[in-house]
């Protein structure tokens, strides 16, 4: 590949000398050199070669890896067809919708190989009535692997966490990056080239907030051209806030941005880190996927859709309001009906964003009084959390305190306090005051993505018609808005 690497890799697991020595597969470590001035990390120079005494890995047929596109523009835009018929291995498998199977995709005998059609989850947005396609990702990952590469960044999180002497979970510099060096699965030919940077402080995701979202969101930007996809490595407890502030902070990405982590340590025997990062390895090597996403235990989700919503199951994330954009089950799917469409305009990254914003939830006979102590300056965003529809107490007094917090230029952004369905103004008359105080509808927002979005349209200072306006908007597939029209706003 003709790619200039924007920053040096912490260390580098590197296939493509595999089809000249087949027996020997070389992983690339590095040493540490000099500061990074972006990522405040420390470089790497990717100039020991070292080879390892792990077995010989099969190789793939080498006129896959030789004869497939080295670039997701050129995967873009070029046909399958390039890969000559019969040069599959028997797992490799992939059929349109219609049935036919593209010559490039000569399915040999296998049973589990094809597409897979499925019934979309119980809970369809508007609009979306129908089933969904979801077809086999990982049948044409498998022709894809080895021809791309992914920039990782790990960041911290329990998977990379070992015990300290009380028996708590804490970060643990390099055992994760170590780890993942020594794993034959990194080696394999059908992985792509992957580059892991891994950050100076890894932290627990509870010190992860706007200000990291920013750094990760530079990051990406400094080598975004050099890279066919993006993962990074987070801890579970504010993933879903980090993945949907990247999604706001990266504007027109064309290419996939996977974040996982996992439940259970990979110092742990039995653990869920393993398979969260292969799999995240290998959706992030997608030329379907240009959005932010997180992919946990087996459902590849919007970024800006997702809550983690189990502490001690392997299934802690899910989105209640938009179905999984991929599932890992037999198949490795892709449902692409519902994925983002590649963007049309350049990319581009906003990194501003101001944390002053709140959040509560209505409860019955709240005190307007306690409400006016919780929303004075420096509050510049409120996200409430109403009942049902969008609906609150009669009480007077409370929507006058957030009237007045409302004229001033507090933005109220309205919730619902149901983990289902979306906010409809005027569906009560119980909902007259949370419209008339000035309140802006989230629709189904998740509080995660309310909350990122906020930050970052608050951070940008622009006019309040305009503020107003994109945060009644769906910006990034973040939430169902019932519009006709295809008005798209300006700005972001
Ligand atoms: N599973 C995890 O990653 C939880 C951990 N406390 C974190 O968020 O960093």
């Amino acid at each position: 590949m003709s790619k200039k690497r924007a920053s040096p890799p912490k260390f580098k697991v590197d296939q493509t000398d595999d089809t000249d020595k087949p027996q020997q597969n070389a992983v690339r470590t590095a040493t540490p050199r000099k500061q990074n001035p972006l990522t405040n990390t420390k470089e790497i120079e990717p100039d020991l070669i070292r080879q390892t005494s792990m077995p010989p890995l099969t190789p793939p047929p080498t006129s896959i890896t030789n004869q497939l596109p080295t670039s997701s523009a050129s995967h873009r835009s070029q046909s399958v067809s390039t890969v000559p018929e019969g040069s599959l291995s028997p797992q490799n498998g992939h059929v349109s919708d219609d049935g036919t199977v593209p010559s490039a995709y000569v399915r040999k005998g296998s049973s589990l190989a094809g597409v897979v059609r499925e019934k979309a989850p119980f809970l369809h947005p508007p609009g979306h009535q129908g089933s969904f396609n979801s077809e086999n990702f990982g049948g044409e990952y498998s022709t894809l692997g080895s021809t791309r590469s992914i920039y990782v960044i790990y960041t911290g999180g329990t998977l990379g966490m070992t015990y300290g002497a009380d028996g708590s979970l804490r970060p643990e510099p390099h055992f994760l990056t170590q780890k993942i060096q020594s794993l034959p699965e990194f080696r394999s030919h059908q992985m792509p080239q992957i580059v892991i940077n891994e950050w100076d402080v890894i932290k627990d995701s509870s010190d992860m907030g706007f200000q990291e979202a920013a750094k990760l969101a530079e990051e990406i930007q400094a080598n975004y051209d050099s890279y066919d996809g993006f993962v990074v490595l987070h801890g579970t407890d504010t993933m879903a806030y980090t993945a949907s502030t990247l999604s706001f902070m990266l504007e027109n990405l064309g290419k996939p941005v996977i974040v996982t982590g996992s439940s259970i340590p990979l110092c742990e025997i039995y653990n869920d880190a393993r398979r969260n990062v292969i799999v995240s390895f290998m959706y992030a090597s997608s030329s379907d996927l240009c959005e932010v996403c997180v992919f946990f235990n087996n459902v590849l989700l919007r970024g800006n859709r997702c809550s983690k919503v189990s502490v001690r199951e392997l299934n802690a994330f899910w989105s209640n309001n938009f179905p999984p954009l991929g599932k890992l089950g037999v198949h490795m799917t892709l449902t692409k009906d519902l994925l983002r469409e590649p963007p049309k305009g350049h990319f581009k990254v906003h990194k501003e964003f101001d944390e002053n914003i709140i959040q509560f939830n209505l409860l019955p006979g709240i005190k307007a009084g306690l409400v006016h102590n919780m929303i004075q300056p420096p509050v510049k965003g409120i996200i409430m959390h109403t009942f049902g529809a969008g609906n609150g107490p009669s009480d007077p007094s409370l929507w006058e305190v957030l009237k007045k917090a409302s004229d001033r230029g507090v933005y109220i952004y309205i919730l619902t306090q149901c983990i289902r369905g979306y906010v409809t103004f005027g569906e009560y008359a119980a909902g007259q005051g949370v419209s008339a105080c000035g309140g802006i509808s989230g629709y189904d927002i998740t509080v995660e993505s309310a909350f990122a979005k906020m930050g970052c349209i608050l951070g940008r200072n622009l006019p309040s018609d305009v503020t107003r306006e994109l945060l009644a908007s769906d910006l990034r597939g973040e939430m169902t808005v019932d519009i006709s029209s295809d008005h798209v706003p300006m700005g972001l």
